[in-house]
């Protein structure tokens, strides 16, 4: 049996081959090849190697193309800007993760896991000493062309609300719109009308799967297409053609509508409600002018919230959104947030006695729950679990992972329970924001970490989450007219 073993950073390596059969090893645990491999290509960026085992055994899997030795190195020598924010190496040159820190255990595992062997004593120590911060209260098709859009018209649905929170002033401001979005029926022709034959002039983004671009129809509606790449169409065929009936009925101020979807001929496009002001993350980095203040970071993340509560609990069946991250959150022109790309969503189980469904991991580096990426078992904790720390985000203005900060600071999550834990909290916050009242920004710390709980039965349901935000929030009203 050949054994080769490493400590890199905070984790343990190991590879054997038994008679031809390899096994990997991470932290003691087996993990399949695409993690060990995204582990240990993040490892090699930092000049950490296993001797014998190299990015080259790994480089044969189309997955790990961006984050290979000279694709992530050139990424790591790429200069910073230097209006550029606190950057991520993981981020490809257009600013966005490579498609493939989303595909199978991302490298977040490299990073996270280590927050998953670190995180749990210290959490728990927390919780044990803290119970008054941490206790857990808590498309019909028209035939006329060979390629054509399937576009269901379907009814609005109104969602049941019991948890409906009051909205606060600023939310009546919201897409008074939203409700009159209808589904769309366009044809190819309508389509390369409506994009310009998709001009790079309209081009708004790329993501893992394609290029978005906006749109404007016939009628004058304002669109987001995205159409996916070649290489893609077997994912988008298996990840979400499936679910497009029931995403299409999801009408909800807080999740980007989806009007649309083709899949025939050539083309893949999906065909959403288009948000005018850009992603979180941008905001986040400032791109978009002015910073957000403590109030916006505040609502955004209580937005997020009653979106993913809606597909949690309000949704004809059970959805978990599998991808919760700044990037796919969109903003309004009045600073509400719209989460946004179900591409990897996932129905939830069917059956009630079943708490979770079994599937490939699918999510993005450095949001994704380690319990799931153990298990293999998604259920809609995992996207608590993003949430965490996505509002970790949100509050210091940091990626999850950013590679250029000392080793101490690199894992977001990590250095801010670390700090968080010596009564360091007001250093966590996003220098560039106004100075908060240090016990509200304890009480949205200490929900973050509790959401980002590595044990899936300590974080809260998303529904609990949304009621403790909106707590903090009239708190934050209160202190704020005292002050
Ligand atoms: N509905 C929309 N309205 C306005 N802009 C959008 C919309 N959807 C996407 N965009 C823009 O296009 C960019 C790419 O979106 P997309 O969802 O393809 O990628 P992503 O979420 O950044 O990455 P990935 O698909 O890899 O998760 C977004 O960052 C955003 O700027």
């Amino acid at each position: 049996i050949e054994v080769k073993s490493k400590i890199c950073g905070a984790d343990h390596i190991a590879y054997s081959n038994l008679y031809g059969t390899e096994l990997f090893y991470l932290n003691g645990n087996q993990v399949d090849k695409v993690l060990f491999c995204k582990v240990l290509q993040l490892h090699y960026a930092d000049h950490c190697e296993l001797e014998g085992y190299s990015g080259a055994n790994c480089g044969l899997d189309v997955s790990l193309v961006d984050l290979s030795v000279g694709g992530g190195r050139k990424l790591l020598q790429e200069p910073k800007k230097e209006d550029e924010g606190p950057d991520d190496d993981l981020k490809g040159n257009n600013g966005k993760y490579p498609a493939s820190t989303k595909v199978g255990l991302g490298a977040a595992a490299g990073v996270l896991l280590t927050c998953v062997f670190i995180c749990p004593c210290l959490y728990r120590k927390k919780r044990a000493t803290d119970h008054t911060v941490l206790s857990k209260d808590a498309n019909s098709i028209d035939s006329a062309a060979p390629l054509e859009m399937s576009i269901h018209s379907l009814p609005e649905k109104v969602p049941a609300s019991p948890l409906r929170i009051p909205p606060s002033p600023s939310r009546f401001s919201m897409s008074p719109q939203l409700n009159r979005i209808r589904s769309v029926h366009l044809n190819m022709t309508q389509v390369a009308r409506a994009t310009r034959n998709f001009s790079s002039a309209l081009k708004i983004g790329e993501g893992g799967f394609g290029t978005v671009y906006k749109a404007q129809l016939d009628s004058g509606q304002m669109v987001a297409i995205k159409r996916a790449k070649k290489e893609h169409f077997e994912n988008l065929q298996t990840e979400f053609s499936s679910e497009v009936e029931l995403l299409a009925k999801i009408d909800h101020r807080n999740l980007v509508k989806l009007l649309g979807y083709v899949d025939k001929g050539n083309e893949r496009l999906i065909i959403t409600e288009y948000v005018p002001n850009g992603t979180l993350r941008e905001h986040l980095d400032g791109q978009h002018g002015k910073i957000l203040d403590f109030n916006q970071r505040l609502e955004i993340a209580i937005d997020v919230a009653h979106g993913l509560t809606y597909l949690h609990v309000y949704a004809e069946k059970q959805i978990i959104h599998r991808d919760v991250k700044s990037s796919n959150i969109l903003l309004t022109e009045s600073m509400r947030a719209k989460v946004a790309d179900f591409g990897f969503a996932r129905v939830g189980p069917m059956d009630s006695d079943r708490t979770h469904i079994s599937t490939k991991v699918k999510g993005t580096v450095g949001y994704l729950d380690p319990e799931y990426m153990k298990t293999y078992q998604l259920t809609t904790k995992s996207d608590v679990y993003s949430f965490g720390i996505l509002l970790i985000e949100i509050l210091t203005g940091r990626r999850p992972v950013e590679l250029r900060r000392p080793v101490e600071e690199r894992v977001t999550p990590r250095w801010a329970f670390n700090k968080y834990n010596e009564g360091h909290v007001v250093e966590l916050v996003d220098p560039r924001m106004e100075v908060v009242d240090a016990e509200i920004l304890t009480k949205m710390f200490a929900l973050a970490f509790q959401c980002a709980a590595p044990v899936r039965s300590d974080r809260p349901e998303m529904k609990s989450v949304g009621e403790q935000l909106w707590a903090i929030r009239a708190d934050y009203v209160k202190t704020s007219s005292r002050g």
